[in-house]
């Protein structure tokens, strides 16, 4: 076990917004988090690093109670990417992703090789070695998206937690930002929309909807045509991809839809 929840709750606003999430992390397993907008993803994400406390239940990470496990401790074992990250805007990328060193860092200590060496590392990984000196607010969405990524693979974590990383990439960056994240080999929770994307990448599935987890498995137990219709309310023909994992169609009446517009012309 490394990350877990047990029975977890947190309220916001008089409304119940994560509601007794029991979840475990598996070692070295990419865990992808699904579920409809605004059914506590980023909530559960941020309980799950301690960006907030649960009102109750637990987080454990290896079994503790990450609550009594000091701030510095946490920050050398656990990073989080945020999905709207902002950043002082005159820091330059490369300042950014040394940010990910502050917790391997005594006080004090000057720069180190191996400091510097894991921002190379890290940059190099998400393809931006030549953006090193570049004004973070200058960057696209996606490149800033890509150097925040970059900044927690220089923290070195061994849990990694992101909240929709695929947001703001093209394709192209989309499936490399996954394959890196699930070549790292470390456990890694992540929060995506796209189900193809969680059916080609993740390990196992955990869905969320209204605050609770409504299931969790396997990617075949979990994204089954009865479970999106009724979570999400879309008809979908899930088959065998060429990967050998699930592909999903998404079933749109477009003959229906074209003969409506067709009427609504007519008038
Ligand atoms: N501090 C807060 N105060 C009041 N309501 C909140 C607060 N934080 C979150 N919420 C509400 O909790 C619900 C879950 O929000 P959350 O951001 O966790 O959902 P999500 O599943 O990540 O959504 P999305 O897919 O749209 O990013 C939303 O209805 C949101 O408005």
């Amino acid at each position: 076990m490394t990350l877990a929840s047990r029975d977890i709750r947190w309220s916001a606003g008089g409304r119940m917004i994560v509601d007794g999430v029991t979840l475990e992390a598996a070692p070295g397993r990419m865990l992808g988090l699904i579920g409809p907008n605004g059914s506590g993803k980023s909530s559960l994400l941020r309980l799950l690093c301690r960006l907030r406390n649960a009102a109750s239940g637990v987080v454990m990470l290896d079994g503790r109670d990450i609550a009594r496990v000091p701030r510095r401790d946490l920050a050398r074992r656990l990073a989080f990417v945020e999905q709207q990250a902002t950043t002082e805007i005159q820091l330059s990328v490369c300042d950014v992703v040394r940010l990910g060193r502050t917790p391997h860092r005594a006080a004090l200590a000057s720069w180190s090789e191996a400091d510097e060496a894991a921002v190379t590392a890290a940059l190099s990984r998400v393809g931006l070695e030549d953006r090193h000196d570049q004004l973070w607010h200058t960057l696209s969405g996606g490149e800033r998206q890509r150097v925040h990524i970059a900044r927690a693979l220089a923290q070195e974590p061994s849990e990694l937690i992101l909240d929709e990383p695929t947001n703001h990439l093209d394709i192209q960056h989309q499936l490399s930002i996954l394959s890196l994240i699930q070549r790292l080999g470390i456990t890694c929770i992540v929060a995506l929309h796209d189900l193809n994307l969680a059916a080609l990448f993740c390990d196992e599935i955990a869905l969320l909807h209204e605050g609770r987890l409504l299931a969790a498995g396997s990617p075949e137990t979990v994204l089954t045509e009865e479970m999106i219709r009724t979570v999400f309310g879309v008809t979908v023909a899930i088959r065998p991809g060429a990967t050998g994992r699930r592909h999903i169609e998404y079933l749109i009446d477009t003959g229906r839809d074209a003969a409506r517009a067709l009427e609504g012309a007519k008038g």
